[in-house]
């Protein structure tokens, strides 16, 4: 196993400590995600979970966890998900894996939200990694145009590509494409969030701004607690 992974493993499963009998815990989405939903699923406790992805609802399945419809819950007591970067006061860029909109759905009705990661994930300043951005596929060259002119305003001018798998165009889980922006840089999270939502054709973006409220992040030998300084 590399040292990523090991740290992965060891986020994931601090993480599943974190779980009481009787939670409803949104599980998320992506390698990391993974070693939580195994850890949790081995604890054998009772518990509802809302999985933020087909993938990863096959998998809580297939280890015999017990999972609900999103609408059958007004609340989540816990949410344990990963990050593509993982920036100052926790914001975040997610959807590396494609699962963004409904990883942010689950996040947003979560009392707490647990970002889990392996210390490479932790940067100074977000950007390096391309920011996902979910549109609606009717008319989606239209709405990249109108996404380029907002990476503008925000002096952001790298490539803005289609995400593909092989020759065709990549379908989430909800129907939608996305495009992946090179940013560089993102000096204001805020901001660019902002701005994304509100453009017309984005369904969601990338961006998890304000919305962790804690963080596990993998060292050598050791499971840091990441908190945010500002509420
Ligand atoms: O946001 C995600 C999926 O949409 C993942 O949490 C993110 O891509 C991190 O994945 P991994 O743990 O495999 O590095």
């Amino acid at each position: 196993m590399t040292d990523a992974e090991r740290q992965k493993q060891a986020v994931g499963q601090a993480a599943a400590e974190l779980v009481r009998n009787g939670m409803v815990v949104g599980l998320g989405t992506g390698s990391t995600a993974k070693w939580f939903v195994e850890a949790v699923a081995a604890r054998k406790l009772d518990l509802s979970c809302v999985p933020t992805s087909v993938e990863t609802a096959h998998l809580a399945t297939r280890l015999g966890l017990r999972l609900i419809e999103m609408d059958a819950v007004e609340r989540i007591d816990i949410t344990v998900d990963g990050a593509d970067e993982i920036g100052p006061d926790l914001a975040l860029i997610k959807g590396g894996g494609g699962a963004l909109l409904r990883e942010k759905l689950v996040w947003a009705v979560s009392d707490r939200c647990v970002v889990i990661a392996d210390g490479s994930k932790h940067v100074a300043r977000l950007g390096a990694f391309p920011l996902p951005i979910e549109v609606v596929p009717f008319g989606h060259r239209t709405t990249a145009a109108r996404i380029r002119d907002v990476l503008h305003a925000s002096g952001i001018d790298g490539p803005l590509r289609l995400r593909m798998d092989g020759s065709v165009p990549r379908v989430t889980d909800n129907g939608n494409l996305i495009y992946d922006a090179q940013c560089g840089a993102i000096d204001d999270p805020g901001t660019l969030a902002a701005r994304l939502k509100a453009t017309t054709g984005v369904v969601e973006h990338g961006i998890f701004f304000g919305m962790a409220t804690e963080g596990l992040l993998g060292t050598d030998g050791e499971v840091r607690r990441l908190t945010r300084s500002r509420p």
